[in-house]
């Protein structure tokens, strides 16, 4: 379980987190909403270690999560591989926690961590691929490369930072698809951060939105109404996105009460 308790990170006089509190269940798949610099990066970096946060604390499975640590997994918008190698050997390299980068690249691992990396590469569907080049692949492709990299590390947490920006539609689709098959597949409490609401609306079984820093929504598909959507956006556009997808999650006005909490002046 994770546990965020009164999460504040300032930059100066920036208030990029204020005061956030939630807990994750395990095995939970949350989407983090929110529009351009509500805060969303912050929380993923506090989350992992890369940030400290000003005020507040994270623990995991009852832990203090206070650095960078290897039962917490990212998987960036720039998914980082090294372009020469191959999909296997860059998803090998999610073992880097337990050997050195030159032991995980020249595969000097042993037999079981071999298999992770395969087993993983099958999770997101690059079997077939695995001696292929990473250069040589799609942009979906290698963000999925990047999903099993995570995978490898075996965490306990795994967290996602706009894992679809870059992506056009029907390759975010299938990246996302993934993501969520791996995270059930292997139990992982997973967090991603997504500003596509269509996407998120989709494949979210839990919504946390920020805005200005402050946590203003937490609630489930059915909740994840227009007029939360419009809250969290400030944007028709937006809500009309909201609603012309995903119909089956039911992103419709007959939900009179979101659940929305007080939004501080
Ligand atoms: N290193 C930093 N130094 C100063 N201010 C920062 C820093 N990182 C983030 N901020 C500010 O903190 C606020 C939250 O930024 P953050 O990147 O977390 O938002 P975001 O929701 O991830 O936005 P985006 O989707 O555009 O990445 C913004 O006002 C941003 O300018």
């Amino acid at each position: 379980m994770l546990e965020v308790t009164d999460l504040t990170k300032h930059y100066g006089d920036v208030r990029a987190l204020e005061d956030v509190s939630f807990t994750l269940n395990d095995g939970e798949f949350t989407v983090l909403l929110g529009q351009s610099g509500a805060g969303k990066s912050t929380m993923l970096r506090c989350l992992n270690g890369l940030t400290s946060p000003t005020a507040g604390s994270v623990a995991l499975d009852g832990a203090t999560l206070d650095n960078s640590r290897e039962d917490v997994a990212m998987v960036f918008q720039q998914h980082n591989l090294v372009e020469g190698f191959s999909a296997y050997t860059n998803a090998l390299t999610g073992s880097l926690g337990r050997h050195p980068f030159l032991r995980s690249v020249l595969q000097l691992v042993g037999r079981k961590e071999k298999l992770t990396a395969l087993d993983a590469l099958g999770t997101v569907g690059l079997l077939d691929e695995a001696d292929q080049r990473v250069a040589t692949m799609s942009g979906g492709q290698q963000q999925r490369v990047g999903i099993a990299r995570a995978l490898v590390q075996q965490p306990d947490l795994l967290l996602a930072d706009e894992p679809v920006a870059s992506l056009d539609p029907g390759s975010a689709e299938t990246v996302m698809h993934y993501l969520k098959t791996a995270a059930n597949e292997y139990d992982i409490t997973t967090l991603v951060s997504l500003h596509q609401v269509n996407i998120a609306a989709y494949f979210g079984d839990r919504f946390l939105g920020l805005k200005d820093g402050e946590l203003i929504f937490d609630g489930g598909p059915e909740e994840l109404t227009p007029g939360v959507v419009d809250e969290l956006y400030g944007d028709v556009e937006t809500v009309a996105l909201a609603e012309e997808t995903a119909p089956d999650r039911k992103t419709t006005t007959d939900v009179t009460e979101p659940r929305l909490q007080e939004v501080r002046p």
